[in-house]
């Protein structure tokens, strides 16, 4: 079943179409990330599920209820909605104890006070926090504020979550840990959960679906393999992962291969979209998939050694190819001016 059904949404600001047309279905206990480029529009589609923001075209469904829906001017206030909501900045009561600021959105509900105080306790030990509840904010990890913030919004028992950007006032070191944190504190709760954020690695880490938007429209909807191995266009392509992208020409295609002249060499990859292909094309590469190959073998090129850096598990190598500059990966040190570089044909994606 759908948790959230959003049908042909259209919002309008200042002139100018941020939500153009968007469908976008989440099932129940799914967790989607939205992600997109600056200005595509994945914060003002948060606020419109919310309600704290109202759409100008459309509808909006929650749990099989329409919370908003333009035709027939329904339009529920946010506190009608059922949902969860979680800030970057956590938005905590820095003069309430943890309990108390989880059991905040329960009073306001007037539950009676012997539930609560089950209720927030039950959710502090979930989430990790049952020794925490007579501290105040400010005694607390900027990850156990996050936590708190997660056990506020799951202790109303909304049917969705919304978090927006939850992971992002956390230092890098502790973002890795709490993005498995989250996704098992999510799953474990059984609740539909749609999040945004900049940073694609969280997204895929954490997602069941990634929903890329580009220009108030969805780019690819699908899991976070799907995207990273096979997206649907050159803008997916190019904004998951940031790969290697070559100038090229197709020479000849059979099915779904497709060869391609590059830089003076005659490479074979697969079609994105075969149908349109000839004449000018862009050939994607990620950096993993390039690596050193023999002179003379297949789906080989020479290109010249630029640069070489050294990261830790790996090295960056830098490569240029006419124009190009490529980058790629390996276990060891590349010494030499120039190089024989391999692609397996699977791996290097043509499109228009
Ligand atoms: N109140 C407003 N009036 C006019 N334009 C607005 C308003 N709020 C947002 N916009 C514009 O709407 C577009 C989408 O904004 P939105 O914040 O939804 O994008 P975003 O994908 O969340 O961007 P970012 O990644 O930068 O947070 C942007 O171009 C922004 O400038």
């Amino acid at each position: 079943m759908s948790t959230l059904a959003i049908e042909n949404l259209g919002k309008i600001l200042g002139g100018n179409t941020i939500l153009d047309g968007l469908n976008l279905t989440v099932e129940t206990g799914e967790i989607v990330a939205l992600l997109g480029p600056s200005g595509s529009g994945k914060t003002t589609l948060l606020r419109c599920i919310s309600g704290l923001e109202s759409p100008d075209a459309g509808r909006i469904s929650i749990d099989g209820r329409p919370v908003y829906d333009a035709a027939a001017r329904v339009n529920v206030p946010p506190e009608g909605r059922q949902l969860g909501l979680v800030f970057q900045s956590y938005a905590l009561w820095p003069h309430k104890t943890v309990s108390q600021n989880v059991a905040f959105g329960l009073e306001q509900r007037r539950v009676p006070r012997s539930d609560i105080a089950v209720r927030v306790a039950k959710v502090l030990d979930e989430i990790g926090l049952g020794a925490l509840g007579e501290r105040y904010p400010g005694q607390l990890s900027g990850g156990q504020q996050q936590r708190v913030s997660l056990a506020r919004a799951f202790v109303t028992e909304p049917v969705l979550l919304l978090l927006d950007e939850p992971l992002s006032n956390l230092d890098a070191k502790l973002r890795e840990h709490a993005r498995a944190w989250l996704r098992e504190a999510l799953k474990a709760s059984g609740k539909t959960a749609i999040f945004v954020t900049h940073d694609q690695s969280e997204a895929m880490a954490i997602a069941d679906r990634v929903a890329i938007l580009r220009g108030g429209k969805l780019a690819q909807y699908a899991p976070p393999e799907t995207v990273y191995d096979h997206p649907n266009s050159l803008f997916v392509a190019d904004f998951i992962g940031n790969p290697n992208i070559m100038d090229a020409a197709a020479v000849s295609t059979e099915g779904k291969r497709v060869r391609v002249s590059v830089n003076g060499a005659t490479l074979e990859g697969m079609g994105v979209h075969d149908a349109e292909l000839g004449g000018k094309v862009r050939a994607v590469i990620r950096q993993e998939h390039l690596e050193l190959g023999q002179p003379g073998g297949e789906n080989t090129f020479p290109a010249r050694h630029v640069n070489s850096i050294f990261l830790g598990p790996v090295w960056e190598h830098w490569v240029e190819v006419g124009s190009d500059r490529l980058r790629f990966h390996s276990p060891q040190k590349v010494t030499g001016e120039m190089l024989t570089m391999h692609v397996p044909v699977e791996k290097l994606l043509v499109f228009h």
